[in-house]
C-alpha cells in the first residue's frame, strides 16, 4: 500500500473541510512531517504568512497555494494526487485570457513549467521567438510532425498550425514539475487521448459580450479573423463539459491562483 503523503492529507482536507483532516491545526500538520520540529514549524508559518491558529480546511486560496508550493519544493518527487499526472491543459475560447492567465502563473510560480508551442503563425509585435512561441515555417512544422517531436498539434481557427514540443515536457515531468499547456480544444482532446490522467481546465469568460470586448480590445486581428475566431469560440464553449474543471477569468490574479490550486 502507498504511504500517505502530506499532500494526500491536504487533498483530503480541502475536498472535505469538515473531515478530521480539515479540522487539523496547521501546527499539528507540520510537526507530523518528519524533520519539522516546533522551531522550524514557526519559521515555515511566518514564511508562508499563515497564522498558527488556522485549521487546514480553513486556509484561503493563496495560503493553500503557498503551502502546496512549499511541500512540492521540498518533496518534489512525491506521487501526484489521485493517479493524476502533473500534466495540465488550459484551454478556452479565443481572447478569454488563456495567454494572460498562463503568463501570470509562469511569473508567480516559476516551479511550474509553461510549455512553449511551435506555430506557423507570424509573430505579433512584441512576441519573441522561443519565448512566446517557436515561430517556424510549414516545412519545419512538417519535419517536427514527421519526427514525432510534437505531443499534439492542430490547425487552429482554420488558419495556422500549432503544436506542443514533446521533449521539454518530458524533461520537466521527469524532474517532478507540473507542466502547463495553453492550447486549443483539438489539442486538449489529443492530450486526453495520449495521457488520460492529465488535468484539463477550461477557462470561461464572465459573459459572451465580455469575450467579444476582449478580442476587439486586444486589437491584434482584423475583422475577418475576429469573426473566424468567434465562430470557433462558439464550438469551443459548447465542449466545456469535456473538461475536468471550469474557471471563470473575471480577474487574472484570482483565475491564475484557482488554476494553480487545481494543479495541486
Ligand atoms: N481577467 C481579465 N479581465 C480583463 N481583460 C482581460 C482579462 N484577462 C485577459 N484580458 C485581456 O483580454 C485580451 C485577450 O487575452 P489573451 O490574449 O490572453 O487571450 P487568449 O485566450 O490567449 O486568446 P487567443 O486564444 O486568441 O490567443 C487581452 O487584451 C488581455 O489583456
Ligand atoms: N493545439 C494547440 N493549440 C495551441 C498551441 N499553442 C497555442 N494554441 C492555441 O492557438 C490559439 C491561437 O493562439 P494565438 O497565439 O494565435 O492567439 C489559442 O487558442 C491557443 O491556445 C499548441 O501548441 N497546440
Amino acid at each position: 500500500m502507498r504511504v500517505l503523503t502530506p499532500q494526500d492529507l491536504l487533498d483530503r482536507a480541502w475536498r472535505d473541510p469538515d473531515s478530521a483532516a480539515g479540522a487539523m491545526r496547521i501546527t499539528e500538520f507540520l510537526t507530523a512531517i518528519p524533520a519539522i520540529g516546533d522551531g522550524k514549524r514557526d519559521r515555515i508559518l511566518a514564511e508562508l504568512g499563515i497564522s498558527p491558529v488556522k485549521r487546514i480546511g480553513g486556509l484561503g486560496t493563496r495560503q493553500r497555494a503557498a503551502l502546496w508550493r512549499f511541500l512540492d519544493e521540498r518533496w518534489p518527487r512525491l506521487e501526484p494526487r489521485h493517479g493524476r499526472s502533473r500534466l495540465m491543459v488550459l484551454a478556452g475560447p479565443t481572447a478569454v485570457g488563456k495567454g494572460t492567465v498562463a503568463a501570470r502563473i509562469a511569473a508567480e510560480h516559476p516551479e511550474i513549467h509553461l510549455s512553449v508551442s511551435a506555430t506557423t503563425r507570424p509573430p505579433r509585435p512584441g512576441e519573441n521567438d522561443g519565448e512566446h512561441y517557436f515561430f517556424v515555417d510549414d516545412a519545419e512544422f512538417d519535419r517536427m510532425v514527421d519526427q514525432g517531436e510534437l505531443l499534439e498539434h492542430a490547425t487552429v481557427h482554420n488558419a495556422y498550425r500549432y503544436g506542443t514540443p514533446r521533449a521539454p515536457i518530458d524533461t520537466a515531468l521527469a524532474e517532478g514539475r507540473t507542466v502547463l499547456l495553453e492550447i486549443d480544444l483539438q489539442g486538449a482532446r489529443q492530450v486526453r487521448a495520449a495521457e488520460p490522467t492529465a488535468t484539463l481546465v477550461f477557462l470561461l469568460p464572465p459573459s459572451w459580450d465580455e469575450l467579444v470586448h476582449r478580442l476587439v480590445g486586444r486589437g491584434t486581428e482584423g475583422e475577418e479573423e475576429r469573426a473566424r475566431r468567434l465562430r470557433t469560440a462558439k464550438r469551443e464553449l459548447a465542449a466545456q463539459g469535456e473538461f475536468d474543471f471550469r474557471v471563470v477569468n473575471d480577474d487574472v490574479a484570482r483565475a491564475a491562483e484557482e488554476v494553480v490550486s487545481l494543479a495541486r
